[in-house]
């Protein structure tokens, strides 16, 4: 018999260099543990504050938010990356959310989504989620209150604008209030094999995304839409036999779904922004963005008017976008994101004046650039 210690056991005399070590960090959790609940103490505080100056206070400050961020990337000097602090300010700020007062966020549902990806990344796991079944029932939660704050997908870096919320941000008076850039990578779902799969269900976005790959995988299947990638998976895992979903890897687990396939996106690079809408505006960072829509004349130079009074203010548009109006062929709504914030007075005065070169002009709202 030999005297080598069993497989996973470090042996005598590692687990003496170790034991030191491991008093340290026993020591040093002890002082994080109380400093963490010391911030917690005072986050209860800031809650006791925001609650007595009524529901126009919001709870959830990207302004802030960002301002705590930055703030914790410039006093890190390593060896932990930055991604690691983040990602543990996130959690930390989603339990301040809970210590004020509980957060309820509306997202496309069922759970899973990219849409609920996002969530969490922005949210963290303190707060309460609710599924919803389409934007206009996100739109109408967070207008009634039933939800704090809504995620709606926008455009895609890939297959481009969601048009489906663009119309709903026409209807609605909510004002987006942060938004989030989120990188997407698709997986091909399925409890049978590549051969035998004549039906793949995904979002129509999700599809696009992934055309490429399903042209040379699988050029004989079906591409069937369902309401979000999550809903086909669920849809795939009621019906297994001839079937696969496009998914995350979330969907994966939560639909009992294997990952026949990963990383399938047509552009490694795929990233999809969302904008949270909430019922309140963010103060200006430095860092932000405005998101306004507009209709013109339907005249020559009438779209170049209002561009260029934005070009005149030295103001830089990170996206136009056109909507059909559905009141007129061929009359479109314009949706332009560009960069200040709408209570900064080059802002200001840029949107005063585009008024006047448009029929209508609404502000969907300013907040801090991700
Ligand atoms: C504590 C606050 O509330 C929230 C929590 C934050 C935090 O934990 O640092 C920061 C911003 C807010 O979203 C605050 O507004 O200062």
């Amino acid at each position: 018999m030999s005297d080598a210690a069993p497989p996973g056991d470090p042996g005598e005399a590692t687990r003496e260099k170790l034991a030191p070590l491991r008093d340290e960090i026993d020591a040093l959790d002890e002082k994080i543990v109380g400093l963490l609940n010391a911030r917690a103490r005072v986050v209860v505080k800031v809650g006791e504050v925001k609650r007595a100056g009524g529901e126009d206070v919001p709870i959830y400050a990207p302004d802030r938010e960002q301002a705590v961020l930055e703030k914790v990337r410039k006093l890190n000097h390593g060896p932990l990356p930055d991604r690691c602090l983040e990602a543990v300010w996130r959690e930390l700020m989603s339990g301040s959310f809970a210590l004020e007062r509980p957060l309820r966020i509306g997202y496309l549902g069922p759970a899973g989504s990219f849409s609920h990806l996002a969530a969490v990344s922005k949210f963290g796991q303190s707060v309460e989620y609710d599924e919803l079944s389409d934007f206009p029932a996100i739109f109408d939660a967070v207008a009634r209150g039933h939800a704090d704050y809504g995620l709606i997908p926008i455009e895609n870096s890939t297959h481009g604008g969601v048009t489906a919320s663009l119309d709903c941000f026409l209807e609605s008076g909510v004002p987006v209030c942060a938004e989030i850039l989120l990188p997407i990578h698709h997986n091909l779902l399925s409890r049978v094999p590549l051969e035998r799969i004549k039906t793949v269900y995904s979002h129509p976005q999700v599809l696009g995304q992934c055309q490429r790959w399903l042209t040379a995988q699988l050029p004989h299947a079906k591409r069937l839409d369902a309401a979000s990638s999550s809903q086909a998976a669920r849809i795939v895992a009621e019906n297994p036999s001839e079937s696969a979903a496009i998914g995350s890897t979330l969907a994966s687990q939560l639909y009992r779904l294997p990952v026949l396939f990963d990383n399938i996106e047509d552009n490694p690079n795929n990233t999809t922004r969302f904008s949270i809408i909430g019922r309140q505006s963010p103060r200006p960072t430095g860092e932000d963005k405005t998101a306004l829509v507009f209709t013109t004349e339907h005249r020559a130079g009438a779209l170049t008017d209002v561009l260029n009074v934005f070009r005149d203010h030295g103001l830089n548009l990170t996206r136009l976008a056109e909507r059909p109006s559905q009141r007129m062929n061929w009359e479109y709504y314009f949706f332009i994101d560009l960069l200040g914030h709408a209570e900064e007075p080059e802002v200001k005065a840029a949107l005063d004046e585009a008024r006047g070169h448009c029929l209508q002009l609404k502000v969907l709202g300013s907040f801090p650039r991700a």
